[in-house]
């Protein structure tokens, strides 16, 4: 396994061993041991799937409120997606900052999106599927969501014209949102 790091701080791209054969692969998608030795000490207690059945079907921007604040380990199992995370620790040197990646289930690419950070996706191809674990449970009361054209945020989306969530048409502008995350340093 190789984590890779981004333009953000305390966000990690992983790439996991993969081992292929006549058969097909087989991959540990988590590891308690392996991902603790590589500094992810995150408890999960919660798995996601979500299947988004056309192309250019938009989640996001989404998170969670303190105490319900989430870490997710994002990956895509069928299809492909860009998947993209926006900074919103008060203080970070990075705030209001975007960054997006390919993760499909051919490049077995994990995210690992700290609390502190909106996240969404978009899919590049039908029948995507998306599953993540999370470290805290769904709470309806904190979650929150911004504008996933936010002109402030400027994100490079694969479309214009997402299919979106009747609530993620809602959402407010960063600068509106309410977020109560500090960066740590
Ligand atoms: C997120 C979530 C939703 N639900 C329910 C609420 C609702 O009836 C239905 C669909 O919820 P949503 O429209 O919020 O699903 P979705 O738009 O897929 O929300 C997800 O988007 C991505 C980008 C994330 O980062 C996730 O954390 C999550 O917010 O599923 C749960 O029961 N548990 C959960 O953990």
């Amino acid at each position: 396994m190789i984590i890779l790091e981004t333009h953000l701080p305390d966000l990690k791209l992983i790439e996991p061993a993969v081992f292929g054969d006549h058969r097909g692969f087989f991959m540990e998608s988590y590891n308690e041991k392996t991902y603790q030795k590589h500094g992810i000490m995150q408890t999960f207690i919660q798995d996601n799937h979500s299947l988004s059945v056309e192309a250019g079907v938009l989640r996001g921007l989404h998170y969670q409120l303190h105490p319900q604040a989430q870490t997710k380990l994002v990956r895509c199992t069928a299809g492909s997606i860009y998947d993209v995370v926006v900074d919103i620790r008060k203080g970070s040197p990075t705030y209001g900052q975007w960054q997006g990646f390919i993760l499909s289930a051919a490049n077995k690419r994990q995210l690992l999106v700290p609390q502190g950070f909106a996240h969404g996706f978009c899919t590049l191809v039908p029948n995507c599927e998306v599953m993540y674990k999370v470290d805290a449970l769904y709470s309806p009361d904190h979650d929150r969501g911004i504008a996933w054209n936010d002109p402030t945020l400027g994100i490079d989306w694969p479309t214009s014209a997402p299919i979106l969530s009747d609530k993620d048409t809602k959402h407010p502008m960063l600068t509106d949102a309410e977020h109560n995350f500090i960066y740590k340093g």
